[in-house]
């Protein structure tokens, strides 16, 4: 299967075309020519791309293609950059978020999102994980710890931070601390859970920590990761995006963009020919 731009991509995916019983996987974001400019730089060019639940979507490309610009489309946060425009629509469970009907805290409670750099609050690890649920509302302390404990065992961490869930989270290793925003991202319950390169500052053990937590993470969540490590994608991404110069060049099944690429750009771009 290939789901090429500027192509439409079907709205619903084909879980495995050759087996008896085939299952068709629910769309959670579904981009239709969008456009994106800061000022005059026209950053994302007819961008077209289906996402889809239980999966890892893998975004690479070379420096200044446009992936983060794309991942912060996707909860709005771009709209804090001033003078952006967009064009085109991006649905979110059927939805233009681009709307501005659309409340961008509703959007919020569904996406979280992980970013390159772990950027704990200078506060405990367990007011850390709480402080999504409490701006939601809850106050009830049973309900709390009851949230505080999944969100960190979600995360992997659990058991590195039990015996120390008020202490600062500042006094965490980088890759801990990856970790436990992780959990703050778990604990509002999201249906999304995007990350911007979130293991590029952290050490290769750290970094398979967070690869296995991903492919866990699948089972309950859709996850939109950007990363320059190609080798990251391929090993947990089920499907790969190529972007360049603002487009996609090409959009298929990981295996396919990495055994088997249609575009010579991508090829060259997999082979460390440019980048
Ligand atoms: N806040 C901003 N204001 C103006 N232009 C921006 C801004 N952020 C990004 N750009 C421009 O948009 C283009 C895409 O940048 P973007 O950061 O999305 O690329 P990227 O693929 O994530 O790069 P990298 O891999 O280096 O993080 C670049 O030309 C960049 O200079």
């Amino acid at each position: 299967m290939t789901l090429t731009g500027p192509k439409k991509a079907p709205t619903v995916g084909i879980e495995n075309e050759n087996a008896d019983s085939v299952f068709l996987k629910e769309t959670v974001y579904e981009t239709s020519d969008l456009n994106l400019w800061y000022g005059e730089n026209h950053a994302l060019k007819n961008i077209n791309l289906d996402m889809y639940q239980n999966e890892v979507t893998a975004i690479i490309g070379p420096s200044g293609c446009g992936k983060s610009t794309y991942i912060k489309t996707l909860n709005r946060m771009i709209e804090l950059v001033p003078d952006v425009k967009t064009t085109g629509q991006i649905k979110y469970r059927n939805r233009n978020i681009l709307d501005q009907s659309y409340k961008v805290e509703d959007l919020r409670t569904q996406v979280g999102m992980v970013f390159q750099k772990p950027n704990p609050f200078p506060k405990s690890i367990y007011e850390n994980v709480i402080y999504g649920p409490k701006i939601h509302g809850i106050k009830n302390k049973k309900i709390l710890d009851q949230i505080v404990e999944k969100s960190l065992k979600g995360a992997a961490i659990w058991d590195e931070v039990k015996d120390r869930l008020h202490e600062n989270a500042y006094g965490l290793s980088g890759g801990q601390q990856q970790r436990l925003c992780i959990a703050r991202c778990l604990a509002i319950e999201p249906d999304v859970i995007l990350m911007d390169e979130p293991t590029s500052a952290l050490d290769p053990i750290s970094t398979l920590k967070i690869e296995e937590l991903v492919q866990e993470l699948k089972k309950d969540f859709s996850i939109i990761i950007v990363t320059h490590n190609m080798q990251q994608a391929a090993r947990i991404s089920d499907k790969t995006a190529f972007f360049l110069n603002g487009e996609v060049i090409e959009y298929s099944d990981t295996n396919t963009i990495f055994s088997n690429p249609n575009d010579k750009r991508t090829e060259d771009y997999i082979t460390g020919r440019f980048g």
